[in-house]
């Protein structure tokens, strides 16, 4: 059995529609990724799942409870972390922690959690002294509180600074050894592509596929990307009528070139013809931020990795 099934999820916020039609099915034992860009319905999706926002329509089993019908037990089994907690700025990071162990019958170790998360030093410190990203550590930490047997997080590593998101990307791979179901809301392709087993890649409140990371990128049909620096004006439209050419755009002043087949023969003869003089060209397989662009056909917060 699935840890976690949604069947039909739709939200709407009066004009807006935030959840189409969404069905999701997570294995136990699984790390889920959940992306998306902005706005496309991500957070409305797994507070549907975690029973904090009530569907319009559709179903939701976690862990095969319904999450309005059995609500105390689905808190006992399932830990939510999610973007903004509003928390007693009062209380330092121990006493949060302490408090929130309360509210489960079989509890993580204080201590240990807190250590889990990096803030063994800021255990005395008020909730308000902490930094964004140390907040954000203190948010994770109450989400497995209770020794969870899945687990939301939304946005995990928003505000971390390298080392502290490396750092909690081994506490999800540590969780997933522990056989903790995991559903991970994310933007950063590289955090999905490092954690997820599967991705269900959300845009305009629908799911647009679901697959692997690598399966996303075959489905998208690319397997190579070309970067360069064009030295003069440079028109896309002489690279997008190559017929091994999947897409062009631009991002920091580079060319990106997604295609199949001899892309870098092909492109390099166009660019040539064109009169094009080329700089810094390199050449790599695709990854998930550029299938992502093809399955979405949008640019992505315009970010380049
Ligand atoms: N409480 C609300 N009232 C009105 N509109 C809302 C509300 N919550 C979300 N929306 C709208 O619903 C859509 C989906 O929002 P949602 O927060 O689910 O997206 P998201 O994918 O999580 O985005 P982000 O990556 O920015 O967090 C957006 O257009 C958003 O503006």
């Amino acid at each position: 059995m699935g840890a976690i099934e949604a069947r039909g999820l739709k939200k709407r916020y009066g004009d807006t529609v935030a959840a189409a039609d969404v069905s999701l099915d997570v294995g136990s034992g699984e790390i889920y990724g959940v992306l998306g860009r902005n706005g496309a319905g991500k957070t409305t999706v797994v507070e549907m799942i975690a029973g904090l926002r009530r569907p319009d329509a559709g179903s939701v089993r976690v862990l095969g409870l319904d999450p309005w019908q059995d609500r105390s037990r689905v808190r006992q089994v399932l830990g939510v972390q999610l973007q903004e907690a509003a928390l007693h700025g009062a209380l330092t990071v121990g006493e949060l922690v302490r408090l929130h162990r309360t509210f489960y019958r079989d509890g993580a170790d204080p201590a240990e959690l807190i250590e889990r998360v990096g803030l063994t030093g800021q255990r005395g410190t008020r909730f308000d002294k902490l930094s964004g990203g140390q907040r954000q550590r203190v948010s994770v930490a109450l989400a497995l509180a209770g020794r969870p047997r899945a687990v939301i997080l939304d946005e995990l590593s928003t505000g971390l600074d390298p080392e502290a998101r490396r750092g909690m990307w081994a506490m999800v791979e540590r969780l997933r050894d522990d056989g903790v179901t995991v559903v991970l809301v994310s933007h950063l392709m590289e955090e999905v592509e490092r954690l997820c087993d599967r991705v269900a890649l959300i845009d305009a409140g629908r799911v647009v596929a679901v697959d692997t990371p690598s399966g996303l990128v075959r489905r998208a049909g690319l397997d190579q990307v070309m970067r360069f620096r064009a030295a003069g004006p440079f028109d896309p439209a002489v690279l997008e009528r190559v017929d091994v050419v999947h897409s062009v755009r631009t991002a920091d002043e580079r060319v990106v070139v997604t295609g199949t087949g001899d892309l870098l023969q092909a492109v390099s003869t166009a660019l040539v013809r064109a009169d094009v003089t080329v700089l810094d060209t390199s050449f790599q397989q695709a990854g998930l931020e550029d299938a992502f662009l093809a399955l979405t056909g949008d640019p992505f917060d315009g970010e380049e990795r």
